[in-house]
Parts: structure tokens; C-alpha cells; sequence
């Protein structure tokens, strides 16, 4: 048991500040937590299921006091929020952040912060397709990457020192990096899959006419992934997809060129290029499996275990 802060405020109650919540109560790790949530009938669940040590009734209560603020909302609503709690922001305080993208929050939050408060991004990446209070479970983060993203050069070590050993204390792993070099790595490992992902079901859910059922019956792994993913939180991803905006459309333009190659080698019968295709893709992952990250295994993702 090692406390980092005595008090810290989470804002919006949903499956990352509550996995956030209990990982805090699960290592000891904060004096009080209080939270906030914008519906009353979030704020009476999380009173009920005993979801942070006081839910307050504003943003700006919550964040009183506090020595760290962390934004758990949509990566659209971060600068209101922002806006809102500025005014109570205790002098050397840290807010941070979760979400999934970091240049447009960056941008978003700094301008409403006031002088002597640091800001230190960061993003856990770590996540289920299920949203809400009730969601969280304090072992979300275990083994897990967290990227801490310093806003500028200038941002305070010591605040950045501290909230890594947060969320070293949730259990996660730590790396540093830059926002835009962050926000383009996301936009290939979990931004346009998640895309693709969404597409592929209404593609399924355009032909139901024809497939009937069967779709769902003999749905094999591959399909029920792309199910699972897509069914995340609507406005997260249309906030993730509106504000990352350039590297997404970067990298869909390289996917959609590498797919016409793949469908012009089906219509034209190139078994060659099929071939070469599927044996170099085959090649990248035996690579990560080698190098310990088991895509079958249900701890995928996870960084390597902390010594
Ligand atoms: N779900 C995931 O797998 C992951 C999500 N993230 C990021 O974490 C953040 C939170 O995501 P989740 O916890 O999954 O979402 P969630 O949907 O479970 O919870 C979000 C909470 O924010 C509240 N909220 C929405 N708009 C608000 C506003 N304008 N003002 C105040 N509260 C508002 C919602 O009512 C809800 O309680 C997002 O920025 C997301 O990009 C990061 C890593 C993984
Ligand atoms: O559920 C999944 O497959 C995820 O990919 C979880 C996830 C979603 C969004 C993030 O920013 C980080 C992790």
C-alpha cells in the first residue's frame, strides 16, 4: 500500500475511471476519490454500487481539492470539461487525461488551464467493448501499456514521475511519447481496425435479406471479433474517428490501395500475389508471438510483465 496522491477526482464514471476507481482501492493508492458524472441516474448507480469515496454533484466539486483531475469523458467533451473546472483547479495540482487520442485533447484542454496547474496526457490501452459505471473491474490495466503523452517540453517531472507511479500502481506498464507520433501508432493498432470492424458488420447486416440468419448461426471467429468490436461505444469512436482525423484518413488511404492490389489479384486469378500476400502477413505475426505477445492468448496487448 503506497499513496501516490491523497486526493484525486475522477470525471465522467464510465469503464475507465471506474476500472480506474477500483485498481486505486485494490493497491491503496489515493486518500479520497471523488467523482462526477453528467446523469443523475449514473451518479445514484455508482452511489449504489459504491462506485469512488464521494460522488459529487458537479465537475467542479469534485475537482476541488484535488491533486490530480483526470478526464475520463468522450474525447469530445474534454475542453467543456476543461472549461468548467478550471476555475477550482488547487495551485500545483495535474489533470490528465484517457483518451484514446492526444493531439486534438492536448489542444481542447491546455488553453482553459491556469497557470502552476501541470498537464500530463495519458492514454491506457486498455479496454473492453462494454461502456458504463457498472463496466470496470480494478485488473483492466494489469499488464497493460499506458502512454503518458507530456503536453509540451516544458511539462513538470516530478508531476509526470507521480502519475506514472499511479498507473504502475493500477498495475500497468509505462512508455512516454509524443501526441502526434501516438496519435498516428493508434491510428493503425486500434483506430482503423476499429473501422473496419464496424464496416464488416453493416456490410453483414446489409445482405440479412440474403444470409438470413446464418451470418450470426455460422459466424466464425474472425466475424464475432468484428462483432465484439463493434459494438463500442458509439459516440467514443465517432469522437475518436472526428478528432484523429489525418492519421486515420492516412491510413485508410494505405489500406484501401492494399486492398484493391488483394481484389484485383482475386479477379484476375493471381494466386502468386495471394500467396507472397499471406505468407509475409503470416511471417509478422509468428513475429509477435516470438516476441511473447500471443495474439490468441486472452492477455494480447498486454506489455510485458513488470520485474
Ligand atoms: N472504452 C475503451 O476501451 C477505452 C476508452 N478510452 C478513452 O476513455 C474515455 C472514456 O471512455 P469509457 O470509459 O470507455 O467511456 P464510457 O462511455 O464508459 O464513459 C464515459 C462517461 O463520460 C460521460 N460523459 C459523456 N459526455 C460527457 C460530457 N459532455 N460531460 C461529462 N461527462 C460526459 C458519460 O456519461 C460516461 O459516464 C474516452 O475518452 C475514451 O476514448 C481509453 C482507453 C480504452
Ligand atoms: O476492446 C478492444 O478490443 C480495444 O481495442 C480496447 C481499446 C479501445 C480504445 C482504446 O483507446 C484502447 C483500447
Amino acid at each position: 500500500m503506497t499513496r501516490i496522491y491523497d486526493r484525486v477526482a475522477l470525471i465522467g464514471l464510465g469503464l475507465i475511471a471506474s476500472s480506474m476507481y477500483w485498481a486505486i482501492k485494490r493497491g491503496g493508492l489515493v486518500g479520497e476519490v471523488t467523482g462526477y458524472a453528467r446523469t443523475e441516474a449514473t451518479r445514484e448507480k455508482a452511489r449504489e454500487i459504491g462506485l469512488c469515496d464521494r460522488v459529487c454533484d458537479s465537475a467542479a466539486e469534485a475537482a476541488e481539492g484535488a491533486d490530480l483531475v483526470v478526464l475520463c469523458v468522450p474525447v469530445g467533451a474534454m475542453g467543456a470539461v476543461a472549461e468548467e473546472i478550471a476555475p477550482v483547479l488547487k495551485p500545483g495540482a495535474t489533470v490528465s487525461d484517457v483518451g484514446s487520442v492526444k493531439r486534438s485533447v492536448i489542444e481542447a484542454v491546455a488553453p482553459h488551464l491556469p497557470e502552476g496547474v501541470h498537464f500530463v496526457p495519458a492514454h491506457p490501452l486498455a479496454g473492453t467493448e462494454h461502456s458504463g459505471p457498472e463496466s470496470g473491474f480494478a485488473e483492466l490495466f494489469d499488464n497493460r501499456w499506458c502512454i503518458i503523452v507530456p503536453s509540451d517540453e516544458d511539462t513538470d517531472a516530478e508531476a509526470v514521475a507521480t502519475l506514472r507511479a499511479l498507473w504502475e500502481g493500477m498495475g500497468a506498464n509505462v512508455d512516454e511519447m509524443d501526441a502526434d507520433h501516438h496519435d498516428l501508432v493508434l491510428a493503425v493498432t486500434s483506430h482503423t481496425p476499429h473501422l473496419i470492424a464496424y464496416t464488416m458488420v453493416g456490410v453483414a447486416d446489409d445482405l440479412r435479406r440474403v444470409t438470413d440468419s446464418e451470418v450470426i448461426k455460422y459466424s466464425a471467429a474472425g466475424f464475432r471479433d468484428f462483432t465484439r468490436i463493434a459494438a463500442s461505444d458509439p459516440t467514443m469512436w465517432r469522437d475518436v474517428f472526428l478528432t484523429n482525423k489525418d492519421a486515420t484518413l492516412e491510413i485508410l488511404g494505405r489500406f484501401t490501395e492494399e486492398l484493391f492490389a488483394l481484389q484485383r489479384a482475386i479477379r484476375t486469378g493471381d494466386g502468386d500475389h495471394l500467396f507472397e500476400y499471406f505468407t509475409h502477413t503470416r511471417a509478422i505475426r509468428r513475429g509477435i508471438i516470438e516476441a511473447g505477445q500471443d495474439t490468441d492468448a486472452p492477455d494480447f496487448g498486454r506489455g510485458a510483465p513488470r520485474k
